[in-house]
């Protein structure tokens, strides 16, 4: 696919890093099934790109970096996303390509991190966050659950207790309190966030690609078992999809008010 034909994300290759940025605002830069494809398409790009050691993540505007999946249309009939994989959008092979990747992965994140953006900066190498980010997951609010690198891999990064409280209450978490948990590297004023990433690039541009690529292989290869987890899981997350318990959370976030789960305990 040609970087032109992207309609959902941006793809620019700078001094120190490659930017890929979801570029849907106007739905706090939730994916869609085209989204994750042109996500795929870009990461496996980069992956061969001869100029740069880092991928800088972002996302448009100044209000998310990624909500997760687009709700707006998750609310089909099917109870799936689209046309493609298990649930409509290839997310597992959305989170393998990021993690295939041989460049260092920096999620730049200046404002929500949440559902699946929550574990695209679990996924990341790195992630450099505004103090003004909040971070939280919402599957079970929502109907749905991120089963391998959301839930498994998250407790490899803050702990089995910590983990479990983000996905069992659904809080929302500001910046300092993921950089206290381990969830992220660093937090900067908000003006300061596109400079502190340009630092970190400019750092890793300058050492060794294949000693980084190398490094970054063997920390994936401890927690590669995740991925199958990942890829079992989302066959039962298509069947709870289709459940009339998770189109209740689709629907009640499209109609902005609190799901009623009571009738499914
Ligand atoms: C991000 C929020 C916490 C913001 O809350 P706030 O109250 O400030 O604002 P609004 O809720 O009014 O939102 C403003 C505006 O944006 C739209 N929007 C926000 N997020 C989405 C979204 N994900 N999809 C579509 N639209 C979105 C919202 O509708 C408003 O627009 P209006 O036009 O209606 O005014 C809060 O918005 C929030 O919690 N959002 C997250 C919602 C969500 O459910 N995300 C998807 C979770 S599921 C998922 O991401 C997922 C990830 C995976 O990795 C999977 C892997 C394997 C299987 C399944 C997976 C999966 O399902």
């Amino acid at each position: 696919m040609p970087v032109s034909n992207y309609k959902d994300i941006t793809y620019e290759v700078g001094a120190n890093a490659v930017r890929i940025t979801i570029n849907r605002p106007e739905v706090f830069n939730a994916f869609r099934t085209q989204t994750v494809e042109e996500l795929i398409d870009a990461f496996k790009r980069a992956d061969e790109e001869k100029s740069v050691n880092a991928v800088i993540f972002g996302g448009a505007g100044d209000k998310a970096f990624c909500t997760g999946g687009d709700q707006k249309v998750h609310m089909s009939e099917d109870g799936l996303y689209g046309p493609r994989g298990l649930v409509g959008l290839p997310i597992e092979e959305l989170q393998s390509a990021i993690r295939d990747c041989r460049k260092v992965v920096i999620a730049r994140v200046q404002g929500f991190a949440i559902g699946g953006g929550n574990v695209f900066c679990t996924i990341c190498d790195l992630t450099i966050a505004s103090e003004k980010a909040q971070f939280g997951q919402v599957g079970p609010k929502v109907g749905s659950v991120d089963p391998g690198f959301g839930t498994a891999y998250l407790a490899r990064l803050v702990g089995e207790k910590k983990a479990r409280e983000i996905w069992f209450l659904c809080r929302r978490y500001k910046a300092d309190e993921a950089l206290a948990m381990g969830l992220i590297n660093k937090v900067v004023p908000h003006d300061q966030l596109d400079a502190e990433c340009e630092t970190w690039a400019a750092e890793i541009n300058a050492l060794s690609p294949t000693a980084i690529a190398i490094a970054k292989r063997s920390f994936n290869a401890d927690s590669e078992n995740i991925r199958g987890l990942s890829y079992l899981g989302i066959a039962a997350v298509k069947g709870y999809y289709q459940s009339d318990e998770s189109k209740e959370g689709v629907k009640a976030f499209n109609e902005k008010r609190k799901p009623d789960f009571k009738k499914f305990v």
